[in-house]
């Protein structure tokens, strides 16, 4: 049973306690499915609440990396316990904060359980290689060390799955954490922290601090006692906080935009390619970093692949995601529709053909919620804006191809290359699909989006700044290796 209840105040977690910004301002986080309604207040911090919870992260960072693996595990064995007791709760606040359906949060926050117990896991396995020195009587070898202090910095489209893909394997491998999640989902990350608290997580080990991305987002970057930072959202900001990260010599992990292809071949399923396509690109109302926006389909199976595409689409409803029998949810917020519904206007301005879709969903009239229609462009050329850059809402481009090798090579005509996949029944196209095509993630008759949390992920080009999360590849990341060589 949900215990979710609106309007409550959310204070910061700093150094084991529970406290208010103190700049004494708050900031209210509201529901994009009904813009009147106050899920919770959260806190505006200034730079100085940042530093507090930054020396707290740096206190407590001492004891931390002192305890066994197996000690820090069982801290994210009972978080994990603790989320999973209160998955409803946490789930309806994730819908009610960013709008993504009730039964997408949950399996959300499910993930984030099943992410904590991996993670546990990983503090009982190898952290290094022993390796023959040339010297006979020397031993060598390699272990791994915590970086220290992480800022994790993340964004509202995954508001428990993406903090704890981060904070888990900080915490595992050593690290203390100060999490600056995005505000619009600071309520649902405020209740994460409270699953780490009610855990017995030590005083400082791991801290939230809510406010402004350009005050505490930028502060984290730049803030000198923190030894890595770690960034999931958009490009420019990703690249900012990289940036400031180098200049001060700090490591850094910046996951940030996709425009992925799917491409429909002549021997493909249609009706799973449609479904794929559908799910990979329309779920969580097309906010994915993940999520498909590019549609390549050869021209023998054009439009039939569009016709079946069109009936489904057509049958999308959408509303509140707290709502049975609604498939998509809104906007995650008012810029984000704003973006979307431009970006409809470019393609018509560019000159595609709008086959369905194109403006605020119905939903919208009752409650003035951020609802858009999932919407279909056909004719979409490769250099069209909706074909080139990341749009983050329910808008896909068809693009015709000829051949496979068309196909690949459109597919790769992007400056991003996150994530991309092929419905086929061809040995042959599955084979050049996975060789040629630049994407960090490559998904045969599966959808683009859906990662695997015990799987390296992270994308080429501009999509990542090249290294991988999840699994045991979060490793690299979150510690320095030390070479060690022992001779009596
Ligand atoms: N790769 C992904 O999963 C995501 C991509 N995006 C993309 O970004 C676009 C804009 O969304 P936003 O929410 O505005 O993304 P954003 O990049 O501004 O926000 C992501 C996180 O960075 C923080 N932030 C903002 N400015 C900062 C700064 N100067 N220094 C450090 N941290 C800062 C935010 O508070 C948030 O926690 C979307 O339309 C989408 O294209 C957004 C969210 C997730
Ligand atoms: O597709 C997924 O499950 C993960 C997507 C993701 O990491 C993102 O949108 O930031």
């Amino acid at each position: 049973m949900s215990a979710y209840q609106a309007e409550q105040v959310y204070l910061n977690y700093i150094n084991g306690e529970w406290a208010g910004a103190s700049t004494g301002k708050q900031v209210a986080s509201i529901n994009p499915a009904n813009p009147k309604e106050v899920v919770g207040y959260v806190q505006a911090s200034s730079r100085e609440d940042l530093d507090r919870a930054v020396a707290a992260a740096k206190s407590a960072s001492r004891s931390w990396r002192k305890l066994s693996g197996a000690a820090r595990g069982d801290v994210l064995f009972k978080a994990a316990n603790a989320l999973e007791k209160r998955a409803d709760e946490v789930a309806e606040t994730m819908t009610r904060e960013m709008g993504k359906t009730f039964p997408e949060a949950k399996g959300e926050t499910l993930r984030g359980v099943a992410i904590l117990r991996y993670y546990a896991g990983e503090g009982m396995r190898r952290i290094g290689d022993v390796i023959p020195s040339t010297d006979s009587e020397a031993l060598m070898f390699t272990t791994r060390v915590p970086l220290g202090v992480v800022g994790v910095i993340s964004p509202w489209n995954f508001p428990v799955a993406i903090p704890i893909w981060k904070m888990a394997p900080a915490l595992i491998y050593g690290n203390t954490v100060v999490l600056k999640p995005a505000q619009e989902v600071a309520v649902t990350a405020a209740k994460v922290v409270e699953c780490f608290a009610e855990a017995g997580i030590p005083a400082g080990v791991l801290n939230l601090i809510c406010g402004s991305g350009s005050i505490i987002g930028q502060g984290l970057a730049e803030h000198p006692d923190v030894n890595g930072i770690t960034f999931t959202g958009s490009n420019q900001v990703g690249k900012q906080v990289g940036q400031a990260a180098l200049a001060r010599g700090a490591k850094y992990q910046l996951e940030m935009g996709g425009k992925n292809p799917v491409i429909v071949a002549a021997d493909a399923d249609l009706d799973l390619a449609v479904d794929g396509t559908i799910s990979g690109g329309l779920k969580s109302t097309g906010q994915k970093c993940t999520a498909t926006s590019r549609v390549i389909v050869m021209s023998e199976v054009y439009d039939a692949f569009k016709a079946k595409l069109l009936a489904k689409v057509s049958e999308i409803s959408v509303g509140d995601g707290m709502e049975s029998g609604i498939w998509m949810g809104p906007c995650a917020n008012e810029k984000q529709l704003e973006t979307v519904l431009d970006y409809i206007q470019k393609g018509k301005d560019e000159g595609a053909k709008l086959l369905i879709g194109g403006g605020k969903a119905a939903a919208a009239d009752a409650t003035g919620g951020f609802f858009v229609q999932p919407t279909v462009f056909d004719e979409v050329s490769p250099q069209m804006a909706i074909a080139r850059e990341e749009i983050f809402g329910p808008v896909m481009a068809l693009i015709r191809a000829h051949s496979m090798e068309e196909a690949i090579e459109l597919a790769n005509d992007s400056e991003f290359g996150l994530s991309a996949s092929v419905y086929t029944s061809s040995i042959g196209s599955v084979l050049s699909f996975i060789q040629d095509m630049d994407a960090g993630l490559v998904r045969i008759n599966a959808e683009t989006a859906g990662v695997e949390l015990q799987a390296p992920f992270g994308g080429m080009k501009q999509s990542s700044s090249h290294s991988r999360e999840q699994g045991q590849a979060a490793i690299e990341f979150f510690t320095s290796i030390k070479t060690v060589f022992v001779k009596a």
